[in-house]
């Protein structure tokens, strides 16, 4: 166990180093612990674009809120408990009550929000409320990763990892080779379940998880960083164009890393600004097992 994860005063949940690691070894591998796929559950999307489109949802897109109710009807007990605990701004101006109970009645008029089918094992149907609808979207909105086909990814622990413009890890996309046949759309959660194999199984190459390798050698009680959304070019540049870029991406903090914290004094003190670094290598890929479905 190379990482754990800490509560940081005013930082929610972070991850540190849990012993020395050595630059390039993989810290942590992970598969999503919920997959909101957009072509999951179609009436319940489509009518949230139909709201959006009648008066704009304050986060300026659909996304978080289909996931928050796509969670709670299909959200293992596990899954659930996280999401429900995730950390979350006190206040965010664009998740309005008002707003949650609106998109809730239109949900609950369309009797959207039954569960349709089997509940995942232990899991009770509870009643989503406009105030569980605001904590599910914001924690889709703040921890959720964006995949490669429009799908929105919760992660347990590499949820928890701050953003840094001089980050400590780089994050490596996992594929895996998938059983064909199985019905992607039903199957929402990784499971890491494989089931027997059997002569003459197919199997299909699909995003699998992520991991942190480091791209340098960590101390123990280090906390780990990655890049939430900066490419190379972007880290390239100053703390001004980066905190933009971070803003312009969806990321409504102020970026606080050290980078940034050294910069703004310099900045401030000197009128100067730091210099361009170094380009950090894009996220590279590959395989990491075999897998059912996710
Ligand atoms: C995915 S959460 C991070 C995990 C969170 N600490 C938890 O308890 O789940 C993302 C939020 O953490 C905070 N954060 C992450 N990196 C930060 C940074 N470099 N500077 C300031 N705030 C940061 C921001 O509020 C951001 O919206």
């Amino acid at each position: 166990m190379c990482t754990e994860v800490r509560d940081v005063p005013g930082m929610g949940r972070c991850l540190f180093a849990a012993t020395d690691i050595a630059k390039g070894e993989t810290l942590l591998t992970e598969a999503p612990l919920f997959v909101s796929r957009p072509e999951a559950e179609p009436a319940i999307l489509s009518l949230l674009e139909r709201l959006h489109k009648e008066a704009p949802l304050g986060l300026g897109h659909t996304k978080a809120h289909y996931a928050a109710v796509l969670s709670h009807l299909f959200a293992s007990p596990a899954a659930y408990e996280v999401l429900v605990e995730r950390w979350a701004p006190k206040q965010d101006g664009r998740l309005s009550l008002e707003e949650m109970e609106r998109v809730w009645a239109e949900l609950e008029k369309e009797g959207l929000l039954c569960h349709r089918g089997e509940l995942p094992e232990g899991r009770a149907q509870e009643n989503l409320t406009p105030s569980t609808l605001q904590k599910l979207v914001t924690a889709w909105e703040f921890n959720g990763f964006s995949g490669e086909s429009n799908e929105l990814l919760m992660y347990d622990k590499i949820s928890t990892a701050s953003h840094s413009c001089d980050p400590n890890c780089d994050v490596v996309i996992l594929y895996g080779l998938f059983r064909s046949g199985a019905d992607k759309d039903s199957m929402l959660e990784s499971t890491g379940a494989t089931g027997a194999l059997k002569k003459g199984d197919k199997f299909e190459q699909r995003y699998a998880g992520l991991a942190f390798r480091a791209n340098r050698a960590l101390k123990r009680d280090e906390e780990i960083s990655f890049s939430y959304c900066l490419t190379a070019e972007d880290l390239a540049q100053d703390f001004q164009f980066r905190r933009a870029q971070l803003n312009l991406r969806g990321w409504k903090f102020v970026c606080n890393c050290e980078r940034c914290t050294a910069e703004v004094h310099e900045f401030l003190t000197q009128g100067k600004e730091a210099g361009p670094t170094e380009p950090v290598d894009a996220a590279p890929e590959e395989m990491c097992g075999l897998f059912d479905d996710l």
